[in-house]
């Protein structure tokens, strides 16, 4: 194997390959400058070389500057010559320059002009020796839109600018040692000796011919129609080049239309651009708009607007407006009426629909359809007529005909687990868990005989609600009649009464009451308590302002040292609310729940508004509404518990709420009343548990490890809940106060 041969077959084959192409791109280059060669003017370069000879004495940089000039005019006539030996009719494009004289063909002598001032008269500034039309960018008039044949003004000579060296620069940089950059493969122009070398080729797919070049124009009657030639382009004999007239291509443009130019004839400007007054200062053409495509179906738009379009930029809305008006020079509506009828939006889904005929309305404008405003008004719901409308009539006539049942259909979600009375009120004292406080107070006092005739108690049956009060020794009553009178005359009641490490509890409530002596039996101060029913008007404003009002319009009334206490329930949503207020928020809205041990039925109506039902064994149907729980979701509820307490929050992003317990202790009427507070925090929640003591059912405190207050027996509530803590602070002040006391 001969050393630096590859033996690999593909490699040398490679290199084979690279080699025959680095020639023949070597050569093209070669060809390509020769051509340029060809085609330089040297007429600067003489008249360069002869001023520098004319010049008496020459600096050291005009005679290296002179010999490099002379050098390279000695090289482009040689090139020239050899090609003009070649091609004979060639000559007088080749040396055309006033400098070449010598080699001109006999006849061209004194065709000769140095700016146009002889030979043919004025024409000689339009056409140059050879009689072809000259480039009318080399004249120095040369205006593309105002003097587009640079011809000279009246009365001055014919001038051309120096021409800029530009294929000059080309060559020099064009040096042998690049030959290792591959150039693109292709035939220089005109060079022949490409197509014998074909065979190692890659076989291309077969495309059109190039396009023939036109005939040569005869005689110079279409020169003013005529781009003159700006340069050759090949070498003469070949395609485009020097030995045929080149006939220059028609402007591209959106100016020019297919099929205007017809082969062999020169190319005419188009009607606008013949019209146009070229002189008319600040005048500047335009380019016409782009004619309709033939093929294009009439009346469709392109379905992109073209971006160099001189068109204005029309927005998809402003288009249909246009659409819907019959806007000339938009595209019909295909198939439609009249040119300028306003189209309607009848097939259109986002137009307004098209007026009935028969009321001859106007079809509204365009402009009553963009000024159109589509606005939806909130909907204001009546959850509880829309859950009771749908009640099945049958169940309405069996809930009418049954005995003591209201009119109406009354929704409970919570049946069976107490009475209604004919309001639908929940009848609560059928619930009272234990003894409660007749229980208690007539385990102490004995029971009564009657309201304002002696001692004991005895329960009012207004509304379920236990009361107990006071009756003075002159058995006057001291209350409102809705009491039931107590006697005080009771050993154990005076007692305790002045016992200063008892207190009177003024309260109506039997659940606080209970809950207070339980929780003061369990501590161990040994503290106890009696009760009062004192009916003082309860005032508006903060927990404390209605405590201390409250206690002291009680200790007046009592006439003695007395304990107030008041629950407040502040819903964190509703800032607080309805803290003080809640035992009417309570009466008035309840916290009907469902019993749990009870599993209902759920009927869903097959016909609209097909609202979910739920039946219980005993019971009315419940119907379940849509709620929304927070601000995105949604839920079927029972339709009863839409307007329960609980239900109050729903919508808010929060069911936080606070139990605060106020105590407020009156040393006597005129003293100052002492407040002592306790707080639970906790949630609202869905009624659970039983529903004797107030809000307990919808109240889980965080204590509470998620049982509500209600479902917690008594001894897990009182050791967490708002009124243990409260009642802890009073315990501890009166403690310390009876201490205090005994000492002095
Ligand atoms: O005679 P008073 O002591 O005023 O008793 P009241 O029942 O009117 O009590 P409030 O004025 O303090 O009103 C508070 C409401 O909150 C209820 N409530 C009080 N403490 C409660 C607790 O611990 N758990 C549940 N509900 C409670 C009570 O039934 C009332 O409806
Ligand atoms: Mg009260």
């Amino acid at each position: 194997m001969a050393k630096g041969k590859s033996s690999n077959p593909a490699d040398a084959f490679r290199k084979a390959q690279r080699a025959k192409e680095l020639k023949k791109n070597k050569e093209a280059r070669k060809s390509v400058r020769e051509t340029q060669t060809i085609k330089r003017d040297t007429r600067d370069l003489e008249s360069e070389i002869r001023s520098l000879k004319s010049r008496p004495k020459l600096a050291a940089a005009d005679k290296t500057r002179l010999e490099s000039l002379e050098s390279e005019l000695e090289y482009v006539n040689k090139v020239k010559e050899k090609y003009v030996a070649e091609h004979p009719e060639a000559r007088d494009r080749v040396f055309r320059t006033h400098g070449d004289k010598s080699r001109r063909l006999p006849g061209h002598e004194d065709e000769d002009d140095e700016g146009g001032g002889g030979g043919r008269g004025g024409d000689k500034r339009l056409y140059d020796e050879s009689g072809r039309l000259r480039d009318p960018t080399r004249s120095v008039y040369y205006d593309a839109v105002y003097n587009p044949f640079g011809v000279p003004p009246p009365g001055m000579p014919y001038k051309e600018r120096t021409p800029e060296p530009v294929e000059e620069s080309e060559e020099e940089d064009d040096s042998d040692d690049d030959d290792d950059i591959v150039m693109p493969e292709g035939p220089p122009p005109g060079s022949s000796d490409e197509e014998s070398d074909d065979s190692d080729d890659i076989p291309l797919p077969e495309g059109p011919p190039p396009p023939k070049p036109p005939p040569i124009p005869s005689g110079p009657s279409n020169a003013p129609f005529m781009r003159p030639p700006l340069h050759f382009t090949g070498p003469p004999g070949q395609g485009m080049g020097m030995g045929q007239p080149f006939l220059p291509f028609p402007p591209s443009g959106p100016g020019f239309r297919p099929g205007m130019h017809q082969p062999g004839m020169p190319f005419r400007p188009p009607p606008q651009m013949q019209q146009q007054p070229m002189g008319q200062p600040g005048f500047r053409p335009r380019p016409p708009r782009p004619p309709r495509q033939p093929n294009m179906p009439h009346g469709k738009a392109p379905v992109v607007q073209d971006p160099l379009s001189d068109a204005p930029t029309q927005t998809y809305q402003g288009y249909r407006i246009a659409k819907a008006e019959g806007v000339a020079g938009l595209p019909a509506r295909p198939g439609g009426g009249g040119d300028s009828a306003p189209v309607s939006g009848a097939g259109s889904p986002s137009l307004p629909a098209k007026p009935d005929s028969k009321t001859n309305s106007p079809a509204p404008s365009a402009a009553q359809i963009a000024a159109a405003t589509i606005s939806a008004a909130p909907v204001l719901r009546d959850l509880r007529k829309e859950a009771t409308a749908f009640v099945p009539r049958g169940v309405k006539r069996k809930a009418a005909a049954a005995p003591g049942a209201a009119a109406g259909v009354r929704v409970n979600a919570a049946p069976g687990a107490g009475e209604v009375d004919a309001d639908g009120d929940e009848l609560r004292s059928k619930r009272e868990d234990g003894p409660g406080l007749l229980g208690v107070l007539q385990g102490v006092f004995g029971e009564g005989t009657g309201a304002g005739t002696g001692t004991g108690i005895r329960q009012n049956t207004k509304g379920g609600q236990l009361s107990a009060g006071v009756v003075q020794e002159s058995s006057r009553p001291f209350v409102c009649s809705n009491l039931i009178l107590a006697s005080i005359s009771s050993p154990h009641f005076l007692a305790a009464f002045f016992n200063m490490t008892s207190f009177v509890f003024v309260t109506g409530n039997a659940n606080k009451l209970r809950e207070v002596q339980a929780i003061l039996a369990a501590g161990d101060g040994g503290i106890k308590v009696t009760s009062q029913a004192v009916d003082v008007p309860e005032v508006q404003g903060s927990t404390q302002e209605v405590a201390l009002a409250k206690c002291k319009a009680a200790a007046e009334a009592l006439g003695t040292a007395c304990v107030t206490e008041d629950t407040a329930l502040c819903f964190e949503a509703l800032g607080g609310l309805p803290g003080p207020y809640i035992k009417d928020f309570l009466a008035k809205l309840g916290h009907e729940v469902l019993s749990s041990n009870q599993s209902p039925l759920c009927l869903v109506c097959t016909s609209p508004p097909y609202i979910p039902v739920l039946l219980y064994p005993s019971g009315p149907p419940v119907a379940l509404v849509m709620t929304r729980s927070t601000h995105s979701q949604y839920m079927l509820t029972p339709a009863s518990l839409s307007s329960g307490l609980n239900t109050l929050l729903t919508g808010f992003p929060t069911t936080r709420a606070t139990a605060l317990c106020t105590f407020a202790y009156s040393p006597g009427p005129g003293s100052a009343v002492l407040l002592f507070e306790g707080r639970t925090e906790g949630h609202i929640v869905p009624a659970r548990g039983p529903t004797h003591f107030g809000w307990d059912p919808v109240f889980a405190p965080e204590e509470g490890g998620g049982k509500t207050y209600a479902e917690m027996d008594g001894g897990e509530k009182n050791k967490i809940s708002h009124r243990y803590r409260a009642l802890e602070k009073l315990r501890v002040y009166l403690q310390d106060k009876a201490r205090k006391e005994g000492k002095a």
